[in-house]
C-alpha cells in the first residue's frame, strides 16, 4: 500500500471504533427540512446502502457527510458528524482536510478534461507533491484498486474523455483513493452505467472494502441487496430502519421498509 504522502498529511486523531456517526443530523434547504434528525452509526470495513424513494433524502444525507453541502448557499447542517473522536460539522474543522479522508465519487462520471495519469495525480500536484517516482506508484495501486491498471496501462497519457463510461467512473474511483480516503461516499455511481460496467464496479467495491468503508446512496434493491452489509432506509427526510442488509429485505421490523422492498410503496 503506497504511503500517504507526508507533504500533504494533515492529522486527524487516531481512527476510532465507528469509521463515522452522526448524531441528530438534519440538514435544510432555506427554511425546508431535507433530512430531519438521522443517527447512524457506520462500521469500518463495510458496505452501507442508502435507499429509499426519490427526494427521501438521502443524496442529502450523503453530502453531509463529507460536508459537500457547504457548496450550497441555501443549505444549513445541524446536529454531529463524528469522525475519529472529532465533530466535523463546524467551521473550525478544515473542509478540504474532511474530503481528503472522506471521498466523493458522482452519479455521473465526471473526469477532468486531462491525461488518465493527470486526472489522478492533479489533486496530490496541488498539494505540492511532486515526487515523479511516488506519484507513479499512485497512479498503478489506485488503478489496480479500481480494476482499471491492466485495461490503460499502455494509454496513461491519453485523454480520460477517450475512456468508455464505465472506465470514466472507475477511473473517478481511483482519482478519489489518490487521496487515501478512509470512507468512499457513492452517490448512485453505476446508475448510468450498463450491465456489465455495473458489475465491475460492484466487483471493484468488493475488493476495496477491505480497506475502505463505502456508503452508498442507490435506488437498485437488487444492487444494495447484492453489495452490501448494511442498510438503511429513508423516508420523507427520516431515516426509518437501519439493519444488516439481509434482515431489511427478509424481516424488516418496519411497514414502511416492508412496502418499499416488496415494491408496494405509496
Ligand atoms: N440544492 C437543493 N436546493 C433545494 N432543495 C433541494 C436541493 N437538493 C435537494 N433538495 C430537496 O431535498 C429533498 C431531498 O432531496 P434528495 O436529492 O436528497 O433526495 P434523494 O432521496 O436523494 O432523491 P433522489 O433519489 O431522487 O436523488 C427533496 O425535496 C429535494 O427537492
Amino acid at each position: 500500500m503506497t504511503k500517504r504522502p507526508e507533504t500533504y498529511t494533515r492529522t486527524l486523531p487516531a481512527k476510532t471504533e465507528f469509521a463515522l456517526t452522526t448524531h441528530d443530523l438534519s440538514v435544510f434547504y432555506g427554511d425546508k427540512e431535507a433530512v430531519h434528525g438521522v443517527d447512524l452509526q457506520f462500521e469500518r470495513y463495510k458496505i452501507i446502502s442508502l435507499i429509499g424513494a426519490s427526494g427521501s433524502g438521502k443524496s442529502t444525507y450523503l453530502r453531509s457527510l463529507n460536508r459537500m453541502n457547504d457548496t450550497i448557499a441555501s443549505s444549513k447542517v445541524t446536529g454531529q458528524i463524528m469522525y475519529r473522536g472529532v465533530d466535523i460539522n463546524t467551521s473550525a474543522v478544515d473542509v478540504y482536510t474532511v474530503r481528503e479522508h472522506i471521498g466523493m465519487v458522482f452519479q455521473r462520471p465526471n473526469p477532468f478534461s486531462k491525461s488518465i495519469r493527470d486526472n489522478i495525480t492533479f489533486a496530490l500536484q496541488r498539494r505540492g507533491f511532486k515526487d515523479r517516482q511516488q506519484l507513479d506508484e499512485i497512479v498503478e495501486t489506485t488503478l489496480k484498486q479500481a480494476s482499471l491498471w491492466n485495461q490503460v496501462k499502455d494509454d496513461l497519457n491519453k485523454s480520460a474523455l477517450a475512456l468508455s463510461g464505465g472506465q470514466q467512473q472507475r477511473l473517478c474511483i481511483a482519482r478519489a483513493l489518490a487521496l487515501q480516503p478512509d470512507i468512499l461516499l457513492m452517490d448512485e455511481p453505476a446508475s448510468a452505467l450498463d450491465p456489465i460496467s455495473t458489475a465491475n464496479i460492484e466487483n471493484t467495491m468488493q475488493e476495496l472494502k477491505q480497506q475502505y468503508t463505502i456508503i452508498i446512496v442507490t435506488h437498485n434493491m437488487q444492487q444494495a441487496a447484492r453489495i452490501s452489509d448494511y442498510t438503511a432506509f429513508f423516508n420523507m427526510g427520516s431515516m426509518i430502519e437501519f439493519d444488516e442488509t439481509r434482515r431489511i429485505f427478509t424481516r424488516p421490523k418496519c411497514q414502511l421498509t416492508e412496502n418499499y422492498v416488496s415494491g408496494h410503496f405509496g
